[in-house]
Formats: C-alpha cells, structure tokens, sequence
C-alpha cells in the first residue's frame, strides 16, 4: 500500500525565555493513501503541534516528517487544514474566504471561483457564495472551512477538532458529510488526519486509532478499527471498541 505520510522519530520541545516544554517525545506513524486516521490523547499532549507540524505550520525539534518521500519543510502542496475555529475572515464573504488559499497561489479570479464554486457545491452551500460569515451558522462556517480546504486539491487532509465546537446533531450530520466526502472517488482527497477529543467520534470514523500518552506524548496504542461502515454508534460492538480506547486512556 503506497505510504502518503511518514512521521519519522519526532521530538517537539518549546523554549521560551524561562522554561522549557517536551511536548512530543519519539513519534513515528505512517499513514497510507485510503486511510483515515484519528489522532486522540489527553488535552495537552500535543495533538495539535503534531498535526501543525505534519502540514508543515511547524517544525520537529528533532526527527522528520516525509510526505510522499519528500521532507515536510513549509507548507506543502496535497496537504490541507481544516481549524476547529472555522477561521474565516468575517469581513470576506463565503467566496472569498473559499478563494483565499487559491488566491495565494496567483491564479486567476475566474479560475479561482469555478474551482470554488464545485466545491462550495459539494458542501452542500449553494446559494451562500455572497453570505458573511455572520449570517451562517456554525455547521455552516465549518463547512467554508473544508471547502476552502478542498479548493487545494489535498490527498491528505488533515482536521483539528473539525466538529468540537459544533451542536451533536450538526456535528454527526457533518461527521456522516465527511465520510462522504472521503469515498467519493471523484476528489483529490484519499486520506484523513483527524485531531479529535472525542472517542466516540473517533470510533465512528476512523480505520485507525493513534493514541496519545499524556504530555510529553508518546504513541500509547495504533488501534485498527474493523467495523463494518456506515457505523451504528449505538451497537454492542461499537461500545465494546470504544471502552478498549477508553481503557488505554483513562
Ligand atoms: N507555540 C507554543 N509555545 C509554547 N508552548 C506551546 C505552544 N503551542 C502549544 N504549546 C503548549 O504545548 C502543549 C501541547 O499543546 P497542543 O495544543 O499541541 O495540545 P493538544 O493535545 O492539541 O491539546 P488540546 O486537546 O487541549 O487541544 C500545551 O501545554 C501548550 O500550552
């Protein structure tokens, strides 16, 4: 199976003026093209300075992170982000703020909104091209965000708590969303990264679970996760799987 990302021995420590914080110790993980992966762990453990440092936002204090071969080193075309805070410009409109990443690479307006606009489609926002994202809802916003991370044509795309700070019941309509949006072979993308606080969530979604130590974080347990899909979170099964993450947690 064809290696996509390769998280090779990695070391995070932060240095300021008066401490010093090892917040990842020797990390090393692969993902393949087709899998979607979920990262879980304690708050705290760095979760998310991995996840920023494999989409190239950050750099290992020591080992590397090859993507496709190549060292990650700056932001990397096939890769893309989705934020838990949406992080959407509220002054742009929904165009615009999906435009944004396209416009960073210089390609023309019209371009940049056809390839905009098939993917505001696919996200269920037709309509919404000249909202403000004050006039949408929060399922609504996250959806800008993935649209805009669509627009880059990822293989693998990598989320940070996409559906935290989102209701349960738009949170699982976006979680079955994205399912979608994976299978569907007519998109770039063929791998998930998912940062996620939610065992449940992970559970639902993932082929594979990383399981984070507490700070400094090592890799306490990769759990293959073999249930048939779509997912029923209320079966037997389901919560037999879910407790075994528990336990290797708590
Ligand atoms: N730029 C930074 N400078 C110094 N310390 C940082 C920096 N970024 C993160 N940290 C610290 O590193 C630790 C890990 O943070 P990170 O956000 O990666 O964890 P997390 O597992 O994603 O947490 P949560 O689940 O609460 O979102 C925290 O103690 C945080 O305060």
């Amino acid at each position: 199976m064809a290696v996509l990302l390769e998280v090779n021995h990695v070391f995070k420590t932060y240095v300021d003026a008066n401490r010093s914080l090892t917040v990842l110790n020797d990390i090393s993980f692969t993902i393949n093209k087709g899998e979607f992966v979920c990262l879980v762990g304690p708050s705290g453990s760095g979760k998310s300075t991995l996840l920023r440092m494999v989409v190239g936002l950050d750099r290992p204090t020591r080992g590397q992170i090859f993507y496709r071969g190549r060292e990650v080193n700056g932001v990397m075309e096939k890769m893309a982000m989705v934020f838990q805070s949406f992080a959407l410009l509220p002054w742009l409109t929904v165009m615009e703020n999906v435009t944004l990443g396209l416009e960073a690479k210089g390609l023309p307006r019209q371009e940049r909104e056809t390839i905009a606009k098939k993917y505001i489609d696919k996200v269920g926002l037709d309509g919404f091209e000249d909202a403000y994202p004050r006039e949408l809802s929060g399922g609504m916003k996250q959806r800008v965000g993935i649209a805009r991370a669509l627009t880059m044509e990822p293989e693998l795309l990598c989320m940070d708590e996409p559906f935290s700070a989102l209701d349960a019941f738009t949170a699982q309509n976006l979680r079955e969303e994205l399912l979608d949006l994976w299978l569907d072979v007519t998109l770039p993308v063929k791998s998930v990264l998912m940062v996620t606080h939610g065992i449940e969530e992970a559970v639902f979604m993932a082929d594979r679970i990383i399981v984070l130590s507490k700070r400094p974080a090592r890799i306490l347990a990769d759990v293959k996760i073999d249930l048939p899909r779509p997912r029923n979170m209320k079966d037997e099964v389901f919560a037999q799987v879910t407790d075994k993450i528990y336990s290797l947690l708590f």
